[in-house]
C-alpha cells in the first residue's frame, strides 16, 4: 500500500494493537514524541462517533439506525503526540468521550462495519498525511487498517495489572468491578464479525505485566530504531 506521496526516507508506520489497558496510548505517545512522530488514537475516534450517537438519541442497540448515520459526524483527530486532540463536527471531545458511559456503548458503536468502514477510511487518510511517520494505536491496525506497517506490536497484560492500572486511574475504583469490565469489553472487542481484536502473524508480541511502562516505552523504541536500520 502507497501511503504517501512526500513521506520521507527515514518514516516508519508503527502499528501498536492490544487489549485495553495495556499501555497502547502512554507508550504510543511517548514513542512518537521521542522519535519525532506523529500520533493517532483510533480508540477515540471510536469513542467521538459514539459520542456522537449518545448526543444525538440514536439507539445503541440498533445496528441498522447506527449505519444509517455512520457518516454524518465529521471527526477530526490532531496527532501532535505531546497534545492529541478530538473534535466532532467542530467540538473539542477529548473530556466527553471518557465517561463511563461513551466507555459501556463504544464496543457495541465500533461492532457496525459501515462505522468501521467510514473509521477505518479516515484512519488510513491520517497515516498518509503523516510526512514523518506516525504511530497508530488500535485494535486492529496491523491486521486490517494498515496491514504493511514498518512494525507491528500486540502489547498484553495480565487482567489482573491492567485492573490495577485502571483502578489507579480511576481513583481507587473497585478492582473486580474494574477488571470484570474490562474483561467484558474485550470479549466484545475479539468476538465481533468485522476486524476484530486480533494480534497480526508478524506483530511482535510484549507482555508488559511485570514491566514498567518506561521499560515497555525502551523496547518498542528499540524496535522501531531496528527496523529504520535495516530500511
Ligand atoms: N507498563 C506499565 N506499568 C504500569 N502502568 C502502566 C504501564 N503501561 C501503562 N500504564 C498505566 O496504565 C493505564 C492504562 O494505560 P493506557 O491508557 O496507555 O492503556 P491502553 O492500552 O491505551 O488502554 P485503552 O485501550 O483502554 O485506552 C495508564 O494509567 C498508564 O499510565
Ligand atoms: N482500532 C480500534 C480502536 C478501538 N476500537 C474500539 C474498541 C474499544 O473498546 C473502543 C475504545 O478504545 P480505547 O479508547 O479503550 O482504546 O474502541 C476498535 O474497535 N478498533
Amino acid at each position: 500500500m502507497e501511503t504517501s506521496a512526500a513521506r520521507t526516507a527515514q518514516a516508519v508506520i508503527v502499528a501498536i494493537d492490544g487489549p485495553s489497558g495495556t499501555g497502547k496510548s502512554s507508550t504510543s505517545k511517548a514513542v512518537a514524541a521521542q522519535l519525532g512522530l506523529s500520533y493517532l488514537d483510533t480508540g477515540a475516534q471510536y469513542r467521538a462517533i459514539t459520542w456522537w450517537m449518545v448526543n444525538n438519541g440514536i439507539d445503541i442497540g440498533d445496528p441498522t439506525a447506527i449505519a444509517a448515520v455512520a457518516a454524518k459526524p465529521e471527526i477530526v483527530s490532531g496527532t501532535d503526540p505531546s497534545a492529541p486532540t478530538i473534535t466532532v463536527d467542530g467540538t473539542d471531545v477529548s473530556g466527553p468521550i471518557r465517561t463511563q458511559e461513551v466507555t459501556s456503548k463504544v464496543s457495541a458503536v465500533s461492532a457496525v462495519p459501515e462505522v468501521r468502514a467510514r473509521i477505518t477510511e479516515l484512519q488510513r487518510s491520517v497515516a498518509a498525511a503523516a510526512e514523518r511517520g506516525i504511530v497508530v494505536e488500535g485494535r486492529d491496525i496491523g491486521t486490517t487498517v494498515l496491514p504493511d506497517a514498518d512494525l507491528k506490536v500486540f502489547l498484553t497484560a495480565s487482567p489482573e495489572a491492567r485492573a490495577a492500572r485502571r483502578s489507579g486511574e480511576l481513583k481507587g475504583a473497585d478492582l473486580h468491578t474494574t477488571r470484570e469490565a474490562l474483561l467484558k469489553r474485550d470479549a466484545a472487542d475479539s468476538t465481533r464479525k468485522t476486524s476484530p481484536l486480533a494480534k497480526a502473524d508478524d506483530a511482535v508480541e510484549v507482555d508488559t505485566s511485570d514491566l514498567t511502562l518506561q521499560q515497555v516505552i525502551e523496547c518498542v523504541v528499540t524496535l522501531v530504531e531496528e527496523k529504520r536500520a535495516a530500511k
